[in-house]
């Protein structure tokens, strides 16, 4: 069979098994090659050296190298992709009693200053954020207290603002929620129908009295008015007397506007791109009004201020989905750690048993010399058009952008990311083995590449076993997204194109994106088995592998010309093109045709 892949400038002849390869791709591939290339000698060039790549041997026979390295060189990252954490928004500060003295002037008029307003704690998704370790730590996140007012009608200082930043692609949850608002509100209705069932009660006794003939006062002397219902919102002059405390006659609470609306529950957050401005999720408590607010001709001298709302506090559960652009999905010990290492500068560890891994590694493929020139430049056709249309009944009839309004296409690609995970084995669907709470993380990579070893057993059913558990976790977390209310979500599309008006949002208020729905999940797991993917059999260098690659390689020619179906038995999956790319990770060989196949996936 011819080879599949053009064969033009910057792509190497398979260097494996040459005769497996046909010469047309129904999906036009960048030429790229990599700086990876240039550092591993001899990649996809055993014709160079002139070595039989069967000769090769196993990892153990091979010297120790970057690729090969010892189990105990590696990396170790501080990952979590979950974290529980308690907010506290800050209450607000007291208001302040106080009197102006000053020489020749006993009996001043009040000048207490107001209380500070509570600091707000909001969420922000960033770049450069990778991981939810640092909240997964600290576990309480405080936002300041306003300050009490001060004498001389000094008002007391805000509490600072608390911003959680977050990697782009968390989910934040809302488990249970705290309002003490809410809490003081219904203990004051309680509080003011007492009080409204003792004037009642009053008032009957002092009729009966009257009725009776006997002093009404005198009935009704013993008789011990409940406190006033609002007493806990003031705070009193430390020197007022018990017998003054109750006959006070406090005044009604002013009415008074919240700066920032405390979003009602429960939240639930998908920060799937960075948000330029933070997301308000716990307002802080209004401050206290100083004394000199309850100044009237009745009540010249007030002996009280209002105390500080108390503020919400919530406990919240974080979900970082990884938003690399491919996902590595193997068996345990197929090669994709050693896949990482080769195709970045990723430190990841690797050995020769299984569950090696067990976090996920990310790592960057850098496809310029980092100063923004291209190694090798795609041609101009092989570039997405500059416009897309979707036109897709799911997402309504959504026209993105016109060449005219855009003038040049997107830049090139000069990166991408490509995470590793831990192995899956049958049933990780159900959350055997490690496989099912990484998943997620390959959940939204844009293309899939499954790791397949070419050295242990037959290809094509690990390739079949490794979709079924995807397809499966895809229906799952369909099922489970169906159950759970989405109460709204939100999106943020940047400073251009929006619907709204910028005005019309103050800092940190939360903007609801004006994106259609999600595609109900109704769709039996095509979000994932839509995702272009393609095949890495790896460990080509082993003896006999030939034979196996070329099964596998007949069965993706079958799948892609619609003779098999698509390995999930997902109706409608990706099977454009499907391709088997044969590699020897740990000796460098192949891994530019991964990066140039991957990159033209990416920008189709
Ligand atoms: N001969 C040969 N051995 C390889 C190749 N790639 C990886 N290996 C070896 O296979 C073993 C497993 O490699 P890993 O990269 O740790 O495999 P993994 O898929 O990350 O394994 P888990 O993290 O356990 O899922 C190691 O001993 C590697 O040296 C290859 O291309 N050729
Ligand atoms: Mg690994």
């Amino acid at each position: 069979m011819p080879p599949r892949c053009s064969s033009g400038p910057g792509i190497l002849l398979p260097f494996l098994y040459p005769s497996l390869f046909r010469s047309t791709s129904r999906i036009a591939r960048a030429g790229i090659t990599t700086l990876h290339s240039s550092s591993s000698p001899g990649a996809d060039s055993s014709d160079d050296t002139g070595e039989s790549p069967s000769s090769l041997g196993s990892s153990a026979e091979l010297p120790k190298s970057r690729l090969n390295p010892a189990p105990d060189d590696y990396a170790i990252s501080s990952f979590a992709d979950k974290a529980k954490v308690t907010i506290h928004a800050g209450g607000g500060g007291h208001g302040c009693i106080s009197f102006l003295r000053e020489a020749f002037l006993d009996n001043g008029p009040a000048n207490g200053g107001d209380g500070g307003h509570g600091g707000n704690v909001y969420i922000q998704a960033v770049h450069g954020e990778t991981s939810l370790h640092k909240l997964a730590r600290q576990r309480i996140i405080r936002a300041g207290r306003g300050k009490t007012g001060q004498g001389s009608s000094r008002a007391g200082q805000r509490g600072d603002d608390y911003v959680i930043q977050v990697p782009v692609g968390t989910v934040i949850r809302e488990i249970s929620r705290v309002d003490p608002m809410v809490e003081e509100h219904m203990a004051w209705r309680a509080a003011r129908e007492k009080e409204r069932e003792f004037n009642r009660m009053f008032r009957e006794a002092q009729l009966a009295a009257t009725a009776d003939g006997l002093d009404p006062d005198e009935a009704t002397a013993s008789m011990e008015p409940p406190e006033n219902p609002n007493i806990d919102k003031f705070v009193l002059y430390p020197g007022i007397s018990h017998m003054e405390r109750r006959t006070l006659t406090l005044p009604r609470l002013p009415r008074r506007e919240r700066l920032y609306h405390q979003p009602s529950g429960p939240i639930h957050l998908d920060l799937s791109s960075p948000t330029p401005r933070p997301v308000l999720l716990a307002a802080g408590g209004i401050g206290g009004l100083g004394n000199p607010h309850f100044v009237s001709k009745d009540r010249p001298r007030p002996l009280f201020a209002t105390r500080g709302e108390k503020a919400v506090s919530m406990q919240l559960e974080l979900e970082l989905k990884l938003l690399a652009d491919v996902g590595l999905v193997g068996l345990p010990n197929a090669g994709k750690s050693t896949l990482l290492r080769a195709l970045t500068n990723s430190r990841a560890r690797v050995g020769n048993w299984a569950f090696t891994t067990l976090q996920p590694n990310i790592g960057t493929v850098v496809l310029d010399n980092h100063k923004g020139r291209r190694v090798y430049a795609p041609p101009k056709a092989q570039r997405p058009a500059p416009h897309a249309v979707i036109n897709d009944a799911r997402y309504g009839n959504v026209v993105i952008a016109q060449p005219e309004q855009i003038g040049a296409g997107p830049p090139p690609r000069t990166r991408f990311t490509v995470a590793d995970i831990p192995g899956l084995i049958e049933g990780a669907h159900l959350d055997r083995g490690l496989g099912m709470e990484f998943l997620r993380h390959v959940e939204r990579a844009g293309v899939l590449a499954f790791v397949v070893d070419l050295g242990k057993g037959d290809a094509v059913a690990a390739l079949k076993a490794l979709w079924r558990e995807v397809g499966l976790y895809a229906r799952m977390r369909e099922e489970e997204r169906k159950e759970r209310e989405v109460g709204g979500r939100i999106d943020w599309e940047g400073d251009a194109g929006l619907n709204q008006p910028q005005s019309s949002f103050g800092p940190g208020q939360m903007m609801v994106a004006d994106f259609p729905d999600v595609p109900d999940a109704d769709e039996g797991g095509l979000h994932i088995a839509a995702k272009p993917w393609f095949v890495v059999a790896t460990k080509g260098d082993l003896p006999g592998t030939e034979d196996n690659f070329a099964r596998l390689k007949a069965y993706l020619n079958a799948v892609t010309d619609g003779q098999e179906e698509h390995p999930s038995g997902v109706e409608g999956a990706w099977t454009l093109d499907c391709a088997a790319i044969p590699v020897s990770a740990i000796n460098g060989h192949g891994v530019d045709r991964i990066v140039n196949w991957t990159v033209g996936l990416l920008d189709e």
